[in-house]
């Protein structure tokens, strides 16, 4: 694991100071964080309105990491109250927090919930939850956390991933590791560009698990962008067994070049980390929960970027194991009225991509 430091943005006092304004007024407008189509409009008016100065902090990763810490948010952790025990219990705690990451992410795209995750609210809570210990998910802690792409047995999956400290008081990494850093050789990379293997649902999507409405969908886990290579990656989920011996050696050595560019990145309450989720794997090293309401704790939002062609076109007839993506803007957002779009998983992911989508 190399310790370089991550890119880090720091937000401007004028630029801190305008997303408090904004987002202490749409909660005090709103009494909760928990999306309704009239607060994604006031959301998206809000963010529409920003500062050049905020909107350039939030441009897309510019750098091979994938990645870009937020740093300078006020996060009070007086304030803020205990950490819960799970998401469920979460609710509206530390709603000021969740409508900031709203706003930040509708800066730099559209905000993705999903129906079968969190009670399909856009912002998730990330804590350690008994009984999970040792989950592949954002609920564990005792387990490494192994690097993944988040979401990706979807086609609807985010573009980019944003994870926003509430609390960390033990200065538990979250793990990083950039495609675009990683060296193989043109044989490996054949191999993992070709459609072989399917990656199944996590165990966050219990409901996409028991999905019988097709056989799961082969799919590339590197693939050539205009600007380079991406990835779709998640060892944990993907079965291997299946795979040709040269095929699993290919798989492997992605997997160990991954670990040698591999970056721990320890937040910060206040600091958001923006992981660009086709460049960048992510995971998070183990740890002891607590359970005392000072565990570690996240805010996290998914976002899909218009008109980005990061993905192969053929991810459009994915069946997405009949989850939906649900985007909280309608794509062109102008003047359409239209938030919080249930949209089917073959939608979700084939419109962005499309050479014809958009301009781009
Ligand atoms: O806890 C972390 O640092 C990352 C967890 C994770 O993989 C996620 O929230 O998607
Ligand atoms: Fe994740």
């Amino acid at each position: 694991m190399r310790t370089a430091a991550a890119p880090v943005r720091t937000l401007d006092a004028h630029s801190v100071a305008e997303l408090r304004q904004a987002a202490q007024e749409l909660l005090a407008e709103f009494g909760t964080s928990a999306a309704s189509a009239t607060l994604l409009e006031r959301v998206a008016q809000t963010a529409d309105a920003f500062s050049d100065t905020l909107r350039h902090h939030c441009r897309p990763v510019d750098t091979a990491d994938g990645l870009y810490v937020l740093a300078g948010l006020d996060v009070d952790g007086h304030n803020l109250g205990p950490t819960p025990t799970s998401w469920a219990d979460a609710g509206d705690r530390g709603a000021l927090h969740d409508i900031t990451l709203l706003l930040l992410a509708t800066v730099m795209g559209n905000p993705i919930a999903w129906e079968g995750q969190q009670d399909g609210r856009y912002v998730h809570n990330i804590v350690p939850s008994p009984g999970h210990e040792d989950e592949q998910t954002g609920a564990s802690s005792t387990v490494l956390l192994s690097p993944h792409t988040e979401d990706a047995f979807h086609p609807g999956r985010a573009h980019l991933l944003m994870l926003s400290c509430m609390r960390n008081r033990d200065n538990i990494a979250t793990t990083a590791a950039s495609i675009r850093q990683v060296r193989l050789d043109e044989a490996d990379i054949a191999l993992l560009t070709r459609p072989l293997l399917p990656i199944l649902p996590d165990d966050a999507y219990t409901e996409a698990q028991g999905f019988d409405g097709g056989s799961p969908p082969l799919v590339p886990t590197l693939f050539h962008a205009q600007d380079g290579l991406t990835l779709r990656f998640d060892p944990a989920y993907t079965p291997l067994a299946d795979a040709s011996p040269a095929h699993r050696a290919a798989y492997r050595r992605l997997e160990d070049e991954l670990a040698r560019v591999s970056r721990a990145v320890s937040l910060n309450p206040g600091e958001v980390l923006v992981v660009d989720n086709d460049m960048v794997v992510h995971g998070r090293v183990p740890f002891r929960a607590r359970y005392d309401g000072t565990d570690r704790w996240l805010k996290r939002a998914s976002v899909g970027v218009p008109g980005r062609r990061s993905r192969p076109l053929a991810e459009a007839d994915e069946h997405g194991y009949g989850q939906a993506a649900v985007e909280a803007y309608d794509r062109s957002r102008a003047g359409s009225g239209a938030y919080g779009q249930s949209r089917a998983a073959t939608e979700a992911s084939g419109a962005p991509d499309a050479p014809d989508a958009h301009a781009s």
